[in-house]
């Protein structure tokens, strides 16, 4: 989605005034003035979620649904569509995604209470919630296995930036000041689902992240002073300075988050932990261009197939998959906590077992960290309390496990994961898991008002309501034998329908038997039927109904009770969830290091790149899968002081050799051992980058109205100007889409610039061979090629990386496999011939006509076959069939002797 389409609608929509409105039509104008004006109205009536006005007019189309009319306001029809509430999810679902905003606004008492009030009287309405992409609970809207963040992002006049984020799933909240070189990398790595902006920023942010939807919010929401006054609200603090020393802008960016989640959740906010200060650069930089050309958690077509987390990613737990995502949305820059990191999965590593135990109990945890941030914000149900007591009796259960096998002594990680899940220091805790385990039946409906979750035994009183709804229910299945006896028709039958009640059904044909018996009452004559009711059915329905009526007024009751222990317990849950989730990553990205071959990367805080037997996790599994052969490993080695290796290496080699699957493996490995996860290589060592830049391959944005030069060139700046000591840039062939001598001097200038100024760790893959010449001239340069040879006229890729530069390209060799035509390639090699002996390009062509001469030896005239010959004098429409049955014949013989 185009962040500029995620604004459908403009915020300043006009409604029509109250004016001579029915009272219902007056209820829902001045619900839709309380609702944002970029929000569509889902009005409560009924079944039905209804729209009016505008929001009919754009729902349908949206929806693709009938735009119908519904009476008249202030002389004119008023649009009208709706949705089914009991299907109102997928219809959310649809919207959302289309970029919209919904007000949901629900009935709020009894339609019987607004009866009682009077006829005319209009059951009361109010707005429950705004559903925006960022404040998202539903399993049925989100995606299991991606993170579900939303942040602000504060901009002061001074210019200060800050960024605040919170994901409702998992109470994060959190903070971070930025300097306006890294807001685009850090906004990158937090990937929020929706981005909140002050709206004079809005046209300056729209782009930035192109999978975000953008919300403008008025200048006054990211005023400071309240923004603090909230803050202490919402933490029931005197000073803002028990959680951290916070700027201005991080203030005011988490004051407007806040805010936002206030209205967003109508007034009764997300459960969220204190806000945690973090600070710029504790992650890799990594900005949107290089995510992409990385293809690190989709490819550059979006799927997530392809990509480097779809081929490493063996969790078996939706939260798994979500904290894995964000691992390598975010690899850190700290060697301790990598190092922290990797102990984890080295030890799951080297316990194989245990983790193929591991793994198959996790997969029964399931996903409870979705379903208590559902509890937390009052939309969870009975179902997500069973999740979470299964979640945790499992998660216990591993705890014990681990505990148990007395292997090696469990790093810290794993032993904190260990303490998060073990219950018997935690008794309140305990006893919530056993009340749930007992309280709520093996298999709960969603929601608590369907009723019918509390299991037998948890509560007397209960079981004896149900019991006597149960006894009357008996009789009332009794007396269909019993009236049967008393009126001699054997047909007759007890029904139940929500007009009657209970109710006596005989064929028209029996109907007399009855109608003169005063025990039954006549209701009803159908076609075939005749319908009765009697004093007795009555009396039971009345009975079964309250008795029911209790018991689901106490089950609700129980809900409540077990949901307010959930929430007063919510901070232990959420460590014990993510120490579920941890489990899960490091075995799983143990389980992938086994599979294929990857080794503990060590990390240290030098400027050293050093892999052995480096591989492309991607292309590896890809040509692993196609059966098209093996991936040959290869080895980098950069050296920030260029004594032992070069700073800045020249990868040159012909065009389909493997530069730039060279280029991105080096990058991903180092992505990989920053995220904690071991690496596809044999040996490597890495002292961590603080920026990973990447420049490969150019795609057009026209989009935002840039060429492919420009949008290159745009990159490049970008590097040029950023790029430290400390980080590692891959550049692929960089101006090779202008002029040749433009684009030469181009790559030759920034080669320069990345070697004497930013002088980081480099791999810079070209075409132009004379740049390979400098790294006679440049202390920390140096050259490697990848290795391709001539066999039988035929070339042969090697993919193997040497030292020095290639020879030549082979350009034209890869034209002619891609299937040029023979004539366009045998002119391109004359071009090539005269080219190299003349050497200037403008010159020399111009004496060349254009594919005027054909070099005998290279292209020669091209005979036609017998085959040809014999076809070419045949009309297909004057033969007969068994003429052309004989032509079939004599070419084929023809075909043989060739
Ligand atoms: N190390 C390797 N082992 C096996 N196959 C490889 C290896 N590297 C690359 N390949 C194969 O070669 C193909 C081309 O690789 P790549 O795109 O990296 O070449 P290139 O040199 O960058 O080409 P160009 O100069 O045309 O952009 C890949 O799709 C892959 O199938």
């Amino acid at each position: 989605m185009n962040s500029l389409s995620s604004l459908p609608m403009p915020a300043d929509r006009a409604f029509p005034s109250a004016e001579g409105a029915t009272p219902m039509m007056e209820q829902f104008l001045a619900l839709r003035s309380q609702a944002p004006g970029d929000a569509l109205l889902f009005y409560r009536m009924g079944d039905f979620y209804e729209l009016f006005f505008d929001d009919a007019v754009r729902a349908a189309a949206a929806l693709d649904i009938a735009l119908t009319k519904r009476g008249e306001h202030q002389g004119e029809p008023i649009p009208m569509c709706g949705v089914p509430a009991a299907t109102a999810e997928a219809y959310l679902a649809r919207l959302i995604k289309a970029g919209f905003k919904v007000a949901v606004g629900e009935q709020i008492e009894d339609p019987k209470a607004a009866k009682a009030r009077g006829s005319k009287a209009v059951v009361q309405r109010a707005i429950t919630r705004i559903v925006t992409p960022g404040t998202l609970t539903e399993d049925s809207l989100l995606d299991p296995r991606s993170a579900n963040r939303i942040a602000a992002l504060a901009q002061l006049a001074t210019g200060e930036n800050a960024i605040a984020w919170a994901d409702i799933s998992t109470g994060e909240f959190a903070v971070c000041a930025v300097s306006g070189d890294a807001l685009t990398a850090e906004l990158a790595a937090m990937n929020p689902a929706e981005l909140l902006v002050e709206e004079s920023r809005f046209c300056e942010a729209a782009g930035l992240l192109p999978r975000t939807t953008l919300t403008p919010l008025p200048r006054a929401k990211f005023d400071v002073a309240s923004a603090e006054r909230q803050l202490k609200a919402q933490f029931e603090v005197q000073e803002l300075t028990a959680f951290g020393d916070f700027s201005k802008a991080e203030r005011a960016a988490l004051g407007a988050l806040l805010d936002y989640l206030a209205l967003s959740q109508a007034g009764a906010p997300a459960k969220l932990s204190p806000p945690r200060q973090t600070r710029e650069g504790s992650v890799l930089a990594i900005d949107p261009a290089t995510r992409a050309s990385l293809e690190i958690d989709r490819t550059l077509s979006g799927d997530r197939q392809g990509s480097l987390l779809g081929a490493i990613d063996r969790t078996v737990t939706a939260p798994g998959a979500r904290a894995l995502a964000d691992r390598l949305a975010r690899p850190l820059t700290d060697v301790a906590a990598i190092e922290a990191r990797l102990d984890a999965v080295a030890w799951f590593e080297r316990e194989a077992g245990l983790r193929r135990q591991l793994r198959d109990r996790l997969k029964s945890a399931g996903d409870a960290e979705r379903g208590l941030s559902r509890l937390l914000v009052g939309r969870g149900g009975p179902r997500d309390l069973k999740a979470l007591s299964g979640a945790l009796q499992e998660g216990e259960a591993i705890a014990a496990h681990l505990l148990d096998a007395r292997l090696d002594r469990p790093p810290q990680r794993i032993a904190d994961g260990i303490a998060a899940l073990t219950l018997a220091d935690k008794p309140e805790l305990a006893a919530l898991v056993g009340d749930l385990d007992r309280a709520i039946v093996d298999e709960p409906p969603l929601l608590a008002r369907d009723g019918g979750f509390v299991a037998e035994g948890w509560m007397p009183e209960l079981d004896e309501t149900r019991q006597l709804r149960d006894a009357s229910r008996r009789i009332v299945a009794g007396l269909q034998q019993t009236y049967a006896g008393a009126t001699g028709v054997s047909s007759l039958k007890v029904k139940h329908n929500n007009v009657l009640g209970y109710f006596v059904e005989v064929t028209a044909r029996h109907a007399d038997a009855l109608m003169g018996d005063d025990t039954f009452i006549h209701r009803q004559t159908m076609a075939n039927a005749v319908r009765f009711t009697t004093t007795e059915l009555a009396e039971l329905e009345s009975k079964i109904a309250s008795a029911g009526e209790r018991a689901l007024a106490m089950e609700i009751e129980t809900f409540s009770a077990l949901r307010d222990r959930v929430e007063a317990l919510a901070g232990f849950i959420r460590v014990a969830t993510a120490a579920l989730a941890e489990f899960d990553v490091s075995s799983a990205l143990a389980e992938w290091a086994e599979e294929a071959g990857a080794c503990r990367p060590q990390i240290n805080d030098s400027f050293t790149f050093s892999v052995d037997g480096g591989r492309h996790p991607v292309v590896e599994r890809a040509l692993a899968k196609s059966g098209e052969g093996r991936f040959t490993p290869n080895s980098c080695q950069l050296e920030g002081s260029g004594e032992n290796a070069a700073r800045l290496t020249f990868v040159t080699g012909p065009n389909m050799a493997g530069k730039s699957t060279f280029l991105r493996q080096n990058a991903l490995i180092l992505m990989l051992a920053q995220a904690g996860c071991y690496v596809p290589a044999e040996r490597a060592e890495i002292g961590v980058a603080d920026r990973l830049y990447s420049r490969v391959g150019a795609a057009d944005d026209l989009a935002r109205g840039r060429s492919t030069f420009m949008a290159e060139m745009i990159e490049t700046a970008a590097i040029l100007n950023q790029a430290t000591p400390r980080s590692f840039v891959i550049l692929d062939e960089i101006g090779r889409g202008t002029a040749t001598f433009d684009g030469l001097s181009i790559a030759w200038a920034a080669a320069e610039h990345l070697h004497e100024i930013n002088r980081c760790r480099a791999l810079f893959a070209t075409h132009y061979h004379e740049l390979t010449r400098l790294a006679e001239d440049l202390d920390a340069a140096g050259n490697v090629s990848l290795k391709a040879k001539e066999w039988k006229g035929e070339l042969v890729f090697l993919h193997e990386v040497g030292a020095g530069a290639a020879d030549r390209s082979y350009g034209i060799e890869v034209a002619r496999r891609a299937g040029l035509p023979r004539k366009a390639i045998s002119r391109a090699r004359s071009i090539l011939k005269r080219l190299e002996s003349d050497g200037a390009p403008a010159a020399a062509l111009d004496t060349l006509p254009l594919f005027a001469v054909a070099e005998p030896e290279q292209a020669p005239i091209i005979e036609p076959s017998e085959v040809e010959k014999r076809l070419d004098g045949i009309d297909p429409d004057t033969l007969t069939p068994r003429e052309a049955l004989d032509l079939v014949y004599a070419l084929k013989s023809l075909v043989k002797k060739a």
